[in-house]
């Protein structure tokens, strides 16, 4: 079926966040891994790509999405969204302003939204500032990541720096009033050459507002959420159709393994909770790992018992992350253990390891590149914004859940495999 919506998103935890929010309006979406090399075919109405660009120099990230949009157009996409995180994660230097305002050179629009709420993961928006649960960002534990440290709450401040043109903002007493309130706020903007504007949003009864009044912008950037309502919407109009979810859902029989490369607050309670069941774990170290490289971990793997699920995680507290980063820097720290998660990854698959449970948005990058996956079925949600996906790696058929650093219940771990099971 030809393609109406596309989306690229900047990290694959991102992407598959969007792809299960969107799979639940019944409509058909297509999770792509990188840029197809192939020209389009087999397309779904909805169709995103995913790209590891949330923290690469801006002319890469820029070149990166500037590929994905031709693809997504020579789909033919007619409606595109830029799914950056709900925690508004950039560096100082920032891609998504940059990014964004490339996309609208290219789409010829004059001004586009931002709205990374999602109110069921407790990211609301008021009077431009972000909040996770009843925490500023900059107060939340986001201040602590390790590579997109997250300093001050106020998205307009944030994004000013990133872009060229104007930023403004729609604020929540405009968005309540309805989708026509917002529509005059939006065309005030305009008027006054306002091309970015970040709109504010507490609950999902706002999201379904923005939807309704932005579906006709062909540029939309945000957090999954305020995409979500957008299939029902472009349903009911007719211009695209609900149908069977394309591509296999079922994978080979083998055991699961967690890999874990988050240090968010809740990836940190996650694990403790994981490791207090006190199956087999392996505790990685970057510094030990800058020394003598990856070879402990994957003997230790290889001398498992594969009928209990093996947890390798880097996850630490944010004290042990500063001291890795003082001695390594913040970008040898975090490649060299995303490169032997991935490491661990492969290993695991070769050995017959066919469930692979994630944590972390870059760790996600690096493991699902490793695997040489090119695209993901989407299936149920194991939490909010967290579905499996289903995948072929080097003909294996295999099961994965892609888990952003900040979602999930304590039990996530557990949990994904239960919901595997049923
Ligand atoms: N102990 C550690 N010390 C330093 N960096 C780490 C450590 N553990 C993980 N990292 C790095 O921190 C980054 C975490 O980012 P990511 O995987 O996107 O998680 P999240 O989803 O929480 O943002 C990765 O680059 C990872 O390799
Ligand atoms: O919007 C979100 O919060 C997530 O979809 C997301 O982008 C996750 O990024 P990480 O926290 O780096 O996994």
């Amino acid at each position: 079926m030809a393609t109406f919506f596309g989306a690229i998103a900047d990290d694959f935890t991102g992407a598959t966040d969007l792809a299960g929010l969107l799979a639940r309006s019944g409509v058909s979406v297509s999770l792509r891994i990188g840029v197809p090399a192939e020209p389009p075919q087999n397309t779904a109405p909805l169709e995103i790509i995913a790209l590891k660009c949330r923290t690469s120099p801006v002319d890469e990230a820029v070149q990166e999405t500037q590929a994905a949009l031709q693809w997504l157009k020579d789909a033919g996409a007619q409606r595109f969204f830029w799914k950056y995180c709900s925690t508004f994660d950039s560096t100082a230097k920032g891609n998504i302003g940059p990014v964004a305002e490339a996309l609208m050179v290219s789409l010829g629009v004059s001004q586009t939204i931002y709205c990374p709420a999602f109110p069921e993961n407790g990211r609301a928006i008021f009077m431009g500032n972000l909040f996770v649960g009843d925490q500023p960002l900059s107060e939340s534990a986001m201040k602590d990541h390790p590579l997109t440290p997250m300093r001050d709450s106020n998205l307009a401040r944030l994004l000013a720096p990133q872009v060229t043109k104007p930023v403004g903002l729609a604020n929540r007493l405009s968005v309540a009033k309805g989708p026509a309130s917002l529509n005059d706020r939006l065309s005030k903007l305009a008027s006054e050459g306002v091309a970015h504007v970040v709109v504010d949003a507490v609950a999902n009864d706002d999201l379904y507002i923005i939807a309704e009044a932005c579906q006709d912008m062909v540029l939309l950037t945000g957090g999954s959420a305020v995409a979500m309502p957008l299939p029902e919407l472009w349903a009911k109009q007719g211009r695209i159709e609900r149908s069977a979810a394309s591509g296999s859902r079922s994978f080979d029989p083998g055991p699961a393994i967690v890999l874990s490369g988050s240090c968010s607050a809740m990836t940190n309670r996650q694990v403790a909770e994981f490791l207090s069941k006190g199956g087999p774990s392996f505790r990685l170290d970057p510094l030990e790992i800058a020394e003598t490289g990856n070879a402990k971990v994957l003997n230790w793997l290889a001398a498992q018992n594969s009928s209990v699920t093996p947890l390798i995680y880097a996850t630490a507290a944010p004290d042990a992350v500063r001291a890795a980063q003082e001695r390594l820097g913040v970008d040898r720290a975090g490649s060299l253990i995303e490169q032997t998660l991935a490491a661990c990854a492969e290993e695991a698959r070769d050995s017959g390891y066919r469930r692979f449970v994630v944590a972390g948005g870059e760790t996600s990058g690096s493991v699902t590149k490793a695997l040489s996956v090119s695209r993901l079925n989407i299936g149920a949600e194991i939490a909010p914004g967290v579905p499996w996906c289903f995948a072929t790696s080097q003909k294996a058929r295999i099961a994965v859940t892609l888990k952003s650093g900040n979602f999930g219940s304590e039990e996530f771990f557990s949990r994904a495999l239960e919901v595997l099971d049923q």
